[in-house]
């Protein structure tokens, strides 16, 4: 059993046996995608080979989601299985879909040892409908996939903030238990929520504004840090929500992502917490490729696409940085694929490192830490950024949640 932590109690694999079982994992194989369907980073699916590497003597499904719909990298998992074979040196036969006649059949006819690996849980229309385990329990993912199987391991911490089908149904219905890698999140991330030395620092930025807006809240209400520094289209919201005219492409990009809404959610916050969230206070434009650095009361100039924080941010910010306790970093500064963008998410990652117990997540953030050689710089390295500052937030994971509850509902002896 898991150490007492935050008050979860949950089983891990070495509390059950493993061997000749019929195993259903929740992996998260979801990556970053090129246009023809090619995994461009395999970090993630290498995350979970001490769990599947434990797995050997089982029958093993696995369940993972890519993408989210209507998005460019919403792909079918055929590619994954590839490289999970290649990565694993065992073959994960790769299944077009999730529980048809034809997808149960191949379940049932797996042997100790071998692995399927069945089509993106995104592809059912009920799994991205965010209900209660008990509901989603009824779906039909859960209630035509679980007589198959005699455990359900949920290795997908990175998705674990999403009270989705395959993240929270099986654990109603079949004895559950946390994979390695959610261990050993939990127990690194657990690091930094006890924590309580000052100050402590987040860095918010990357694209999923909603989801760091949310955990800013919940952060700040449980005062677990000292200052909150935007980027990214972090930054944007928190900008446009300080009346800063931020040109009208700034503002269609922000109407785009349908985060309108988050404006209001921000200017509250920055009422609420009067100096607890930090705004740049310059910019980088991309103009025509270029780095543009302007204040950010001229943005509204020349009605370009802001593309990083400015050089007066990223040292301001580094000095902050410079003396952190706890730094907790996710989510690029800009749009850091681009080399000319890169300079606050590599300046402010190599800063992040100088604090006692640092943190980094996110799938981008990740891949510029890899960038720079700076894995073994930091503390923790989550592969999830949304969960892990939602688990920073101090707000439970529905995923966890689920696991805890499965014990005192399956183990209680
Ligand atoms: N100002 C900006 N405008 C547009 N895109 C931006 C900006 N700043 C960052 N981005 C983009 O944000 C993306 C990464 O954001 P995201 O929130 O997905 O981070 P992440 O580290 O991958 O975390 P997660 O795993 O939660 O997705 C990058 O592709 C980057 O180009
Ligand atoms: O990349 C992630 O953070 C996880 O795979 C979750 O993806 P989501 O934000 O689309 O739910």
């Amino acid at each position: 059993m898991s150490q007492e932590t935050t008050g979860m109690n949950y089983l891990t694999m070495s509390d059950v046996v493993l061997d000749d079982k019929r195993v259903l994992v929740r992996v998260d194989f979801n990556s970053p995608m090129d246009d023809n369907g090619n995994i461009l980073d395999d970090k993630k699916i290498k995350s979970h080979l001490p769990t599947l590497q434990s797995l050997e003597h089982s029958k093993v499904v696995l369940l993972s989601h890519q993408g989210r719909p209507g998005d460019e990298d919403y792909t079918p998992l055929e590619a994954h299985a590839k490289l999970a074979t290649e990565l694993l040196g065992r073959e994960v036969t790769y299944e077009d879909d999730i529980f048809s006649s034809c997808a149960r059949n191949a379940i049932k006819s797996l042997d100790q040892g071998e692995v399927l690996l069945l089509e993106n849980t995104r592809f059912n229309a009920e799994e991205i409908m965010n209900r209660p385990p008990d509901k989603q329990a009824k779906s039909q993912m859960v209630k035509k996939l679980y007589p198959l199987f005699d455990l359900f391991i949920n290795d997908a911490f990175s998705v674990s903030h999403r009270s989705q089908c395959s993240v929270v149904g099986f654990t109603e219905v079949l004895p559950s238990v946390a994979g390695m890698l959610m261990d050993k999140e939990i127990t690194g991330l657990d690091k930094a929520l006890k924590c309580h030395e000052h100050p402590a620092i987040f860095v918010l930025g990357g694209a999923k504004a909603n989801d760091s807006i949310k955990a800013i809240s919940t952060i700040l209400k449980r005062d677990g840090a000292d200052k909150i520094l935007t980027t990214g289209v972090v930054a944007t919201i928190f900008m446009m929500a300080m009346n800063i005219d931020v040109s009208e492409v700034n503002r269609k990009f922000i109407e785009n992502k349908k985060y309108i809404d988050q404006i209001s959610i921000a200017s509250r916050l920055l009422k609420e917490y009067s100096g607890k969230i930090i705004v740049p206070q310059d910019v980088a434009l991309n103009n025509g490729g270029e780095r543009q650095e302007v204040e950010v009361d001229k943005i509204k100039k020349g009605n370009l696409p802001i593309a990083d924080i400015g050089r007066e941010t990223i040292e301001n910010y580094s000095k902050y940085l410079k003396e952190a306790k706890l730094c907790v970093f996710h989510g690029p500064t800009g749009i850091f694929e681009l080399d000319k963008f890169r300079l606050g998410t590599d300046e402010l990652l190599k800063a992040a490192t100088q604090a006692s117990y640092s943190v980094a997540g996110g799938g981008h953030t990740l891949d510029a830490i890899d960038q720079l050689g700076l894995g073994s710089k930091f503390s923790h390295i989550s592969m999830g950024g949304g969960a892990s500052i939602t688990y920073l937030s101090g707000e439970p994971l529905p995923g966890i949640t689920a696991l805890k509850n499965n014990t005192f509902r399956y183990h209680k002896g």
